[in-house]
């Protein structure tokens, strides 16, 4: 029995469909990543899981019980643990009472464990917590009874880039203890480093599931070459070839860059190349941004605001036909 069995899932807020037929598992012991953009549909369907919002139509079922029946769904939810994308504690409660009241109410098997990794502070009230140390408690109260489940919404929001990491390879320890991570998220390489798994979200439609790792070789390669000549565009107009980049300025010895991804039989594309006086080439793993490119596809789907490596708010689909589309 899988940990999360979502079938047909559907919610109808009236203004528009956020999830339409969802329809994935989440295997026990995996860490699978649930990506979109803004508004895609990803908290909905969390909080559907949780029995926080009924489904209009379709399942869910957390650990082997029905989410809309209230004692299966109480029985399951005892064992996991649950950050939402923006905890609300008491304002008036100091960090320490909220940890004993999740205490009293779920156990505590390692909070110890976990304030030494996370260490938010304890006595002060939560209204003069910052984002990061709400954050940060969060995650002490997601993971202090051991839960066998964790569902985590955009877990590492408002953490800085030390504790994301520590947050990342505590995440990596965990499954290997057997953990089961469900985590939604719109930070690309944060997927890419902890997920077996990934599903993509698009306006309310799930595009994808697939193992990360096929995921990026369907993704293919990003190629860059520096030429002595300018090699026309017209002999790289080959089958694979997308987003060709010229620029014979920058290539600081002179000749001509170009970068493109790659899709297609690399053999092809070196039979082209042979022709031309090549000074540099190197063929990589397309960062996963691309990836996400093609899913979304239109122009500033990804803002590269913070590195990069988020999805602006509203990047839209358009379904431009093209061999990646799915
Ligand atoms: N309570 C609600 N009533 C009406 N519409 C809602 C409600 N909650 C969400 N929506 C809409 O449903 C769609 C999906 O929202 P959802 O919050 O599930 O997306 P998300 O992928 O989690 O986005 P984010 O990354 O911003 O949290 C959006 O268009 C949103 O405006």
């Amino acid at each position: 029995m899988a940990a999360i069995e979502l079938e047909g899932l559907t919610k109808d807020y009236g203004e528009g469909v956020a999830n339409d037929g969802v329809t994935f598992d989440v295997e026990r012991g995996e860490i699978f990543g649930y990506l979109g953009p803004n508004g895609a549909g990803k908290t909905t369907t969390i909080r559907t899981v949780l029995g926080f919002i009924s489904p209009t139509a379709g399942s869910a079922r957390l650990l082997g019980r029905d989410v809309t029946d209230e004692e299966q769904l109480l029985e399951a939810k005892r064992r996991i643990g649950y950050l939402p994308d923006s905890p609300a504690f008491d304002e008036t409660a100091t960090g320490q009472e909220i940890l004993d009241l999740h205490g009293s109410i779920k156990g505590d098997e390692r909070s110890a464990e976990l304030l030494e990794l996370f260490d938010p502070p304890l006595d002060r009230e939560i209204r003069a917590y910052s984002r990061g140390n709400v954050q940060k408690l969060g995650l002490v109260t997601t993971f202090m009874h051991d839960p066998e489940l964790v569902i985590l919404d955009e877990p590492t929001s408002g953490l800085d880039p030390l504790l994301q990491q520590r947050f990342t390879e505590f995440l990596r320890a965990e499954r290997e203890r057997g953990l089961t991570v469900f985590f939604s998220s719109h930070i690309l390489s944060e997927v890419r480093k902890l997920c077996d798994r990934v599903g993509i979200i698009r306006n309310g439609r799930l595009v994808t599931v697939e193992p990360v790792e096929s995921l990026l070789d369907r993704s293919g390669k990003l190629v860059r070459l520096h030429a002595a000549e300018s090699i026309p565009v017209q002999s790289l107009e080959i089958d694979g070839v997308h987003d060709l980049e010229t620029d014979s300025e920058s290539a600081s010895s002179g000749g001509t860059e170009h970068v493109f991804t790659f899709t297609g039989d690399v053999n092809a594309l070196l039979e082209v190349l042979r022709s031309y006086q090549l000074l540099d080439l190197s063929i990589e793993e397309a960062p996963l941004e691309d990836v996400f490119m093609r899913f979304y596809g239109g122009d500033g789907a990804a803002d590269g605001s913070d590195g990069g490596d988020r999805v602006a708010a509203g990047a839209t689909a358009t379904d431009d036909g093209g061999d990646d589309d799915v």
